[in-house]
C-alpha cells in the first residue's frame, strides 16, 4: 500500500459533526462556524521512546492514548470535542496491520465523543510520531482559564493520582501486583473528563487544568497564571484501594510528579463546591477536595503533609529539563 491507500483506508466513511463541510481529500478541511460558540484547538504529540515503547502499548493504545491526550485538554478548556487531524511519522519497521491498529485506537475514543477525523499528514522518518490536532468548541465566554483562580475557592481534582505511573511501572518492572490490569489501563487507556467538564457550563467561574506532568506542575500553572497560593493538603490527595501496595517514596513520587494521570484540576467559589459534587456524580466522576486558595506568595503551592506545611516545587516530566 502507498501513501494515497493508506490515507484512503484511514478516512471515515461518513461524517458525525453537522457543521462540516470538506473533510480529507482537499488541501483543507472547511468547516462553518456556530453562532454563540468560540472555538478551542489544542495539540499535542506523541512519540516512540518517550511517551511509549513496544513494551508499554500495543498500537491500539498508542491511538487511544495520543488521542485521548488532546481530548484532556478540551476538557480542560471546558470545551466539547468536535474535530481532529493526525500527523503522523511512519519508519519503515512499522507494519500496515499496526498502523491500522493505531487509527482503530483513536476511532474507538472518536466515535464515543461524536469527533470527525477531517485531516493530518502522513510522512516518512525514523520513529513513530503522532501529532494530533483537536477542535472543539465552548459557549462564547465560557472557555475555562487557568487564570480563574481566586483566594478563597475550594481546589479539587477528578479521579485518582498516581495510576498512571504504576501502571507504567508494573509494564516495564517484574514483580507481582494487586489489580495489576487496573493499573495498565489507566496508563494505555486514560478516560478524558469531558462530560464531566461540560456538565460544569452553568458556573460563572471555574479555573481547570487537566494533570499531563503531575498534579505538582498543574497545581503551580494555576497559582502563577492566577497570581495566588494554593494550598494542598496531603491527606486529602485522592488514590486508587491497592496503589498503598507500591514503596512509600513512589507514591509520592507518583501522585506529586508522575503525570500522565489526564484527570482534572480545578478551582471554584465555596458556594459553588456542591454543584461540583452533584455533576461529579451525574457523570459518574470521582471528584475531592484537595486544599484552598489563599492569599500571600504569589505563585506558589504549599503542601500540608506530616504536620508540617512545605512549598511543592514545579517538578514533574519536563521534556527540556537538561
Ligand atoms: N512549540 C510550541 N510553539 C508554540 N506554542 C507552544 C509550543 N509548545 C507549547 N506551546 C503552547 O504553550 C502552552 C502550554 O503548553 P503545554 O504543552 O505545556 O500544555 P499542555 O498541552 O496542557 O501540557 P502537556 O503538553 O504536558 O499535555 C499552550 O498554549 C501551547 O499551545
Ligand atoms: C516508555 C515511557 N517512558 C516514560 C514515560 C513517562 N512519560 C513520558 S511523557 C510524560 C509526561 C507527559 O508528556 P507530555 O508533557 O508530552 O504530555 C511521562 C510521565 C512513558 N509514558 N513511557
Ligand atoms: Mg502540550
Ligand atoms: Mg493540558
Ligand atoms: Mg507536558
Amino acid at each position: 500500500m502507498d501513501e494515497f491507500g493508506f490515507i484512503d483506508s484511514i478516512k471515515q466513511e461518513a461524517y458525525m459533526q453537522p457543521s462540516l463541510i470538506r473533510g480529507i481529500g482537499d488541501d483543507g478541511a472547511v468547516f462553518s462556524s456556530e453562532a454563540g460558540k468560540s472555538f478551542v484547538t489544542c495539540i499535542d504529540t506523541f512519540v516512540e521512546g518517550v511517551h511509549f515503547s513496544k513494551e508499554t502499548m500495543q498500537p491500539f493504545h498508542v491511538g487511544y492514548r495520543a488521542l485521548a491526550a488532546n481530548i484532556s485538554d478540551l476538557a480542560a478548556m471546558g470545551a466539547e470535542p468536535a474535530f481532529y487531524l493526525v500527523s503522523i511519522v511512519i519508519p519503515q519497521s512499522w507494519e500496515m496491520k499496526e498502523l491500522s491498529a493505531i487509527y482503530a485506537g483513536m476511532k474507538e475514543l472518536a466515535k464515543k465523543y461524536q469527533m470527525d477525523l477531517i485531516g493530518g499528514d502522513t510522512v516518512s522518518g525514523e520513529s513513530l510520531i503522532l501529532s494530533i490536532t483537536v477542535i472543539g468548541r465552548a459557549d462564547k465566554g465560557k472557555a475555562r482559564y487557568r487564570s480563574d483562580a481566586s483566594v478563597g475557592d475550594v481546589v479539587f481534582v477528578t479521579g485518582t493520582l498516581g495510576d498512571s505511573q504504576a501502571g507504567l511501572h508494573i509494564l516495564t518492572n517484574q514483580g507481582e501486583y494487586r489489580n495489576s490490569n487496573y493499573f495498565i489501563d489507566r496508563h494505555r487507556m486514560p478516560e478524558p473528563r469531558i462530560p464531566f467538564a461540560l456538565g460544569l457550563k452553568g458556573l460563572s467561574r471555574i479555573a481547570l487544568n487537566d494533570i499531563s506532568d503531575g498534579v505538582a506542575s498543574e497545581t503551580n500553572e494555576i497559582a502563577e497564571a492566577s497570581n495566588v497560593t494554593i494550598a494542598l493538603n496531603d491527606e486529602e490527595i485522592p488514590i486508587s484501594s491497592d496503589f498503598v501496595q507500591f514503596p512509600k517514596q513512589l507514591q509520592h513520587q507518583w501522585k506529586y510528579f508522575g503525570g500522565e494521570d489526564f484527570e482534572l484540576l480545578g478551582t471554584v467559589r465555596e458556594q459553588d463546591w456542591e454543584e461540583v459534587k452533584r455533576i461529579a456524580e451525574k457523570t459518574n466522576t470521582r471528584v475531592s477536595k484537595i486544599g484552598r486558595v489563599t492569599g500571600g506568595y504569589k505563585g506558589h503551592v504549599l503542601l500540608k503533609i506530616d504536620n508540617k506545611e512545605e512549598r511543592l516545587e514545579k517538578k514533574g516530566y519536563n521534556h527540556l529539563s537538561r
